[in-house]
């Protein structure tokens, strides 16, 4: 289970023990709550942790201070970053309670520091000014389409600060979709790098959005409203 992520990923006999705690108390906590529906070992260790940590192959990490991880849920992929880069300041935000308190859980286990932990949802906390354009790089994987998500997000990212939607194999027609939001948001400019998963489990991507330029203030427009008329 630990080669592909100590192959890849060069971590230490520390860190990679760290993901094996992690996936102990993902298993247990998930007998009574819902937090994954994939269970099997190989298939955590390759379709959350490994997915999780190539946002390292698009983004110099060491060269990153503060992220964000919007909808995080169990901790994808923020915890995972924080295993292999623990230099990074983590802020995990998720609008469910349960699962805040299941992070807090995991981050006191793994002996985590600079860690915050925000109950909310991204639309409200984005409007809060210790918030706002305060991260060199926030990420999100599995929330919303990314026309949607670009709003939730971009508020969050310092201007010259990254945001990185992980995404599945079939993203054209959302990245299409999104093109007025990145300009409108930060006037952002974007790449998207297709990867491969390993055991054959599935194909990716990663779209990766540089702001520019101040998110407008009127952003993010109330959850409501987004879910109805995305821009
Ligand atoms: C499908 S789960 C994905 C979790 C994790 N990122 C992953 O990839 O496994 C979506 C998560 O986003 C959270 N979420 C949905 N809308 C949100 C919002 N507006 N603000 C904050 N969290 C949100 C949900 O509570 C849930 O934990």
């Amino acid at each position: 289970m630990r080669s592909y992520l100590q192959d890849e990923y060069h971590l230490s006999k520390e860190q990679l023990d760290q993901f094996e705690l992690y996936y102990r108390l993902l298993i247990e906590k998930n007998k009574v709550m819902n937090l994954t529906a994939i269970t099997e070992e190989q298939e955590v260790f390759i379709k959350h942790f490994y997915d999780s940590l190539t946002i390292s192959r698009v983004i110099d990490l060491t060269d990153t201070q503060k992220l964000l991880d919007v909808g995080t849920g169990a901790g994808f992929p923020g915890i995972p970053l924080k295993i292999a880069f623990p230099h990074l300041k983590l802020t995990l935000l998720d609008s469910l309670l349960k699962r805040i308190y299941f992070l807090q859980e995991v981050g006191d286990s793994l002996g985590f520091k600079d860690v915050d932990y925000i109950h909310g949802r991204a639309e409200d906390i984005a409007l809060l000014s210790a918030h706002r354009e305060n991260y060199d790089l926030v990420t999100s994987r599995a929330v919303a389409k990314l026309n949607i998500l670009a709003e939730y997000c971009f508020p969050f990212v310092r201007i010259g600060g990254d945001f990185v939607a992980m995404k599945g194999a079939e993203v054209e027609q959302e990245v299409l979709s999104a093109k007025q939001s990145l300009y409108i948001l930060g006037r952002a400019s974007k790449e998207v790098h297709p990867l491969t998963l390993p055991e054959q489990m599935g194909q990716r991507n990663l779209v990766v959005m540089k702001k520019n330029q101040a998110t407008p203030k009127k952003y993010p427009r109330k959850a409501g409203i987004m879910k109805k008329s995305p821009l």
